[in-house]
């Protein structure tokens, strides 16, 4: 029979934040935290807990990918990093769960449906196809997944009535060529494991998409002290790293008559705003006396681009008169006060007043 659910949280002094054991996630989630300047420290390789320098009232326990998100359930855990899907599919509809990080940009995938190129099932393009042909009580459409509650709620959405769910432990994509099942219902990220196996997808067959989450247990951020705290600096941290990580930031030399004028030229552009618009400074060079000298019409003008924009904005500072640019990684962007904090307060019924962070 299944344990009910405590009603009030389990006592202890300190916090708990659950990361991921083994498999894909595991090694992405350390080096994220890693990249946040939170190290780690696992005093040996089978020891299932560990702790974090920077943080040192949190402890973190190593756990299985569905662990993960039962013991956040059950409040024996406060925190955890785990993939959406796993959330959607062991957490679904649970109140004490809340996602407090949607968008963590590892561990990015989706689940889909993968149907076979051959056989009776060839000409199935679509959804509504598979749901026309093979949606029949006398031979119901057998599919296998690890996704049994995720797969109930999408095949009850999409108004199938006769939905064999069969399970396995992995390499899913065997059972149709096996004759086990008919299709199934995995994950995809490059679709390399679905094409090898003579799978495809099908229009609508596309059930959610995934990344890395970071979750809290409700009752836990309401009563643990200082869960609150933590969990702002984490935010913080978080989205300082992932905003930088979007954006080159790019120093150019450029021609012009004022600080003013450069800045019209820059801004004239919608690649070269800026976050916050350009910053220019004058370029002081060494003058016949030693002394550093003000170049006149010339300045440095530094701007941040979208990675994915960087030729385009070379060019288009180019066409403005500039030239030797420099290209910086940027190692964090810490802006006003992660949006993500705002909803999580909201989410808990807070106001920023009752919880002072620093
Ligand atoms: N191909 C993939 N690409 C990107 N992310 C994935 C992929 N497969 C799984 N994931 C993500 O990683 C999580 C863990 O999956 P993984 O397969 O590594 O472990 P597992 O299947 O839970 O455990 P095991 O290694 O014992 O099978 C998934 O819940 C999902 O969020
Ligand atoms: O679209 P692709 O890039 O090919 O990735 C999809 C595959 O990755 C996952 O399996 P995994 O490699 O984690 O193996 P597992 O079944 O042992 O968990 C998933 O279950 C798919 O089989
Ligand atoms: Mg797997």
């Amino acid at each position: 029979m299944p344990l009910k659910k405590p009603t009030s949280l389990p006592e202890r002094d300190t916090l708990r934040m659950a990361l991921p054991s083994k498999g894909r996630m595991a090694e992405d989630t350390l080096q994220l935290l890693r990249d946040c300047q939170l190290n780690v420290v696992k005093p040996n390789p089978r020891q299932y807990v560990a702790g974090i320098s920077q943080l040192p009232e949190l402890e973190v326990w190593f756990q299985r990918a569905t662990d993960v998100v039962r013991k956040l359930a059950y409040g024996d855990v406060d925190l955890g990093i785990v993939g959406a899907d796993m959330v959607a599919e062991i957490g679904a509809g649970d109140p004490d769960l809340v996602v407090v990080h949607d968008g963590l940009r590892f561990g990015q995938c989706h689940l889909a449906l993968g149907v076979p190129n051959t056989g009776r099932f060839a000409g199935v393009e679509s959804l509504d196809d598979l749901r026309a042909r093979f949606d029949r009580a006398e031979a119901p459409l057998r599919v296998v997944t690890g996704y049994h509650n995720v797969a109930q709620r999408f095949f009850e959405a999409n108004g199938f009535r006769h939905v064999a769910l069969l399970s396995a432990d992995g390499a899913l994509e065997a059972a149709p060529a096996m004759g086990f099942a008919d299709i199934i219902l995995d994950l995809v990220s490059s679709g390399v494991t679905l094409r090898e196996n003579n799978l495809r997808e099908i229009e609508g067959g596309r059930v959610m998409s995934s990344q890395g989450v970071l979750v809290a247990n409700r009752r836990a951020l309401l009563q643990r002290p200082r869960l609150l705290e933590i969990v702002h600096e984490l935010l913080e941290r978080l989205d300082a790293h992932l905003s930088a990580n979007e954006f080159y930031s790019l120093v150019a030399n450029m021609r012009g008559e004022s600080e003013a004028q450069v800045a019209e030229l820059l801004l004239s552009s919608e690649l070269l705003g800026g976050l916050q618009g350009p910053t220019i400074s004058p370029v002081i060079t060494r003058g016949p006396d030693g002394r550093g000298a003000v170049q006149h019409g010339f300045y440095a003008a530094q701007v941040c681009v979208p990675k994915k924009q960087l030729y385009p904005a070379i060019k288009e500072i180019r066409k403005l008169g500039g030239s030797g640019v420099l290209t910086l990684p940027i190692m964090y962007i810490f802006d006003d006060e992660p949006r993500r904090w705002h909803s999580l307060l909201e989410t808990l019924n807070l106001a920023p007043a009752d919880v002072p962070v620093q």
